[in-house]
């Protein structure tokens, strides 16, 4: 194994380090063009073939060879006995963490509202959760109970009707935490299928798989691709790329900590990006030190050393206000403020997708059971969109209920700006139900 010190370090004073920071976080995977296009191919291929194409590609990436469709469906007495199979800590776990997401994502449900004008108008906003939600849950290299109750609580909060999971199940290995999280949350039904063709089978539907209104959920670029692709056939949530941590520290915590926060991250994936901004150049030695120090310990050292020496850094800033300029330049989807008086900084900190505040807190509490969500923007798409929440499952619809005085004032005003459109139909359905007869002569009525 190489040294780890090959992570690369950037210095902010460097005149090419606007340059260098934008090659190192650019990800490039998403606009490949043999991803696309072998994911189109596979969207097609679901779309036309439903269930046999499901099948066939089952096969061809996960490694499982099943007689029919039926045997990619898992009733909810699977998901039952999946919570028999899990030993009591792993159970008592998952319900502790379901029930802080739980807490923490009923804060986040908007109720409908309403108010009265003077003349008896009603103007309101109606929320409705949706009635089909699919979540994507990754199971290609790692296995995510985390991601099941992430996904689902919120979904579940919101009043979504029916909760459909996929999963895919490499080699038909089946992970009972995964089902055991899925029980819980209170998933309605699960086909353990995965990558590009279970999007296009929540978005298209197929024989046995239902069409959802919206795919939610992580998954590698054949996933975020796909969803990129049936946006519009459905709702969304995000297009996620690869894990992300951002560090910025004051240079007084353990640096073997983190060491292990960049780590937390890297460990996903190959093109995770763990990145460590400090103002004390030291202290980035120290880090670099730990960093070899503990990387021959980790179990997926092989993984960690790909993110850290091909995405990873270690950035020197001059003092804590260019480390959160460089932050919010960033945008991480997790920004670890492992300093002495976070609070200071908060109000300075513009984009990130959670932030973590203080020595303590390490990312890896956001990732299970803190409560908040850790399906959250990255890429810097934390510039423009926020953490999966409740709000992700429920729509809106405006209200209006003219009373007759209200739709006579309001005419007025209409068939102004309609006739300025040259909309006469607009117009005249809105002069009906004026009683100003004045007015109306004035329109030509
Ligand atoms: N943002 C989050 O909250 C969060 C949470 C958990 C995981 N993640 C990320 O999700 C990703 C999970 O990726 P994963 O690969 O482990 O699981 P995954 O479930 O996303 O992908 C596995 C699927 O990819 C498809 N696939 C694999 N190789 C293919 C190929 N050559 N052609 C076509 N399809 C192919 C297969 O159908 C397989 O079922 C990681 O990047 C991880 O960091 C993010
Ligand atoms: N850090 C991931 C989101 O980027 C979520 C996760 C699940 N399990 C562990 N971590
Ligand atoms: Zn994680």
């Amino acid at each position: 194994m190489t040294a780890t010190t090959a992570i690369r370090r950037l210095n902010a004073a460097d005149p090419d380090f606007a340059h260098h920071l934008d090659h190192l976080l650019s990800w490039e995977s998403v606009s490949d063009d043999s991803v696309n296009q072998r994911v189109l191919d596979i969207i097609k291929a679901v779309r036309e073939r439903g269930d046999a194409a499901l099948v066939e590609f089952t096969e061809k990436f996960d490694g499982l060879e099943v007689a029919s469709m039926a045997d990619l469906i898992l009733p909810r007495e699977r998901l039952e006995l999946a919570l028999t199979r899990i030993t009591v800590a792993q159970r008592e776990a998952l319900e502790k963490a379901a029930a802080r997401v739980r807490s923490y994502h009923e804060k986040q449900k908007q109720d409908s509202w309403s108010y009265t004008e003077a003349d008896g108008t009603v103007l309101g906003q109606k929320v409705t959760p949706l009635d089909r939600a699919g979540l994507y849950v990754p199971g290609g290299k790692a296995s995510y109970p985390s991601s099941v109750l992430m996904n689902a609580i919120p979904a579940k909060v919101a009043g979504v009707t029916e909760v459909v999971m996929v999963v895919p199940t490499p080699r038909g290995e089946i992970n009972e935490l995964v089902l055991a999280a899925a029980c819980i949350a209170g998933v309605d039904r699960v086909f353990t299928i995965g990558g590009a063709q279970a999007v296009a089978a929540l978005a298209y539907g197929t024989e046995s798989v239902p069409k959802v209104d919206k795919v939610v959920g992580p998954g590698n670029i054949y996933v975020a691709t796909a969803k990129r692709h049936v946006f519009g056939q459905v709702g969304i949530d995000m297009i996620a790329g690869p894990s992300e941590i951002l560090v910025v520290c004051d240079g007084q915590t353990d640096p073997d900590w983190i060491a292990m926060d960049l780590f937390s991250q890297a460990e996903h994936d190959e093109d995770a990006q763990a990145i460590l901004v400090s103002p004390d150049a030291e202290f980035l030695d120290k880090v670099a030190a730990s960093i070899d120090k503990l990387l021959p310990t980790m179990d997926r050292a092989t993984i960690i050393e790909t993110s850290i020496n091909g995405r990873g850094a270690l950035i020197h800033v001059k003092d804590m206000a260019q480390a959160i300029d460089v932050a919010n330049r960033i945008a991480p989807e997790h920004l670890e403020l492992s300093v002495a008086d976070p609070q200071a900084w908060l109000p300075q900190i513009r984009h990130a997708g959670a932030i973590f505040m203080g020595r303590h807190t390490s990312e890896a509490l956001g990732d299970y059971c803190a409560g908040p969500n850790h399906v959250l923007p990255t890429s810097g798409t934390a510039r423009f969109s926020s953490p999966l929440g409740v709000y992700d499952f429920q729509k809106r619809s405006s209200i209006i209920f003219c009373s007759e005085a209200g739709a006579s004032e309001l005419g007025k005003t209409a068939s102004v700006l309609a006739r300025g459109e040259s909309l006469s139909a607009h117009a005249r359905s809105a002069e009906y139900r004026i009683k100003d007869a004045d007015f109306l002569k004035g329109q030509g009525n």
